[in-house]
């Protein structure tokens, strides 16, 4: 698989935690675009929304998604990353995009434990449940759009990795 492999969904579907199995499964880099802007710019999604907005925050993780984008790489992006129809064209063009769907309770109930709020500021200013049904009704069109494949991701990551790796119809390594 030479192609970048795009993992996309909302907060909490585990791009992040799957992204790293995945990329160990195929031998291929992993890269993820929250942490990326975390090491680039020493400032953490919450910092960059305070001092610029979340328009300053979408700007950045576009670039972002652009410098990270390499072949025989696993790439995880941020929740939002679909937002732009820019980022959107980018992704399917450049390689495979895979959308990891989980139903908001599910969603709900892994933030909750783990809310992060330095990478996961408030998007609405409502309660993270109902935050995350607002959210997923208003991108669930732009997931499926983007998505090469859908997985199931309300399972554990190790049956995500090997639903993801049937998808692409090859465990070969980079
Ligand atoms: N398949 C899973 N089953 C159970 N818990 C999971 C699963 N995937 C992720 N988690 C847990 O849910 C939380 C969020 O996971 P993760 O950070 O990978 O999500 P994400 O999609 O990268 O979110 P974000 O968009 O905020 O970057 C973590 O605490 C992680 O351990
Ligand atoms: O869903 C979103 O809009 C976000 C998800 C996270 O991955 C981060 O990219 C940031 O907190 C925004
Ligand atoms: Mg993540």
């Amino acid at each position: 698989m030479t192609q970048p492999i795009y993992l996309v969904g909302a907060r909490g579907c585990g791009k992040t935690t799957v992204g790293v199995a995945l990329a160990q499964a195929l031998g291929c880099n992993f890269v993820d675009t929250d942490h990326y802007l975390l090491t680039s710019t020493k400032m953490s999604v919450a910092d960059i929304v305070a001092q610029e907005g979340w328009e300053g925050f979408r700007r950045r993780e576009s670039a972002a998604l652009q410098s990270v984008t390499a072949p025989g790489t696993v790439i995880a992006t941020g929740g939002g990353m679909v937002l732009a129809q820019s980022n959107r064209q980018f992704m399917r063009e450049q390689g495979v995009v895979i959308y990891l769907r989980a139903p908001a309770q599910i969603l709900a109930s892994r933030l909750a434990a783990f809310p992060e709020e330095g990478q996961r500021p408030t998007l609405t200013g409502r309660s993270i449940t109902d935050e995350i049904v607002e959210v997923l009704a208003a991108r669930e069109a732009l997931y499926n759009q983007v998505a090469h494949h859908v997985v199931d991701a309300a399972r554990p990551p190790a049956e995500i990795v090997e639903a993801v790796l049937a998808a692409l119809h090859t465990a070969r390594a980079c």
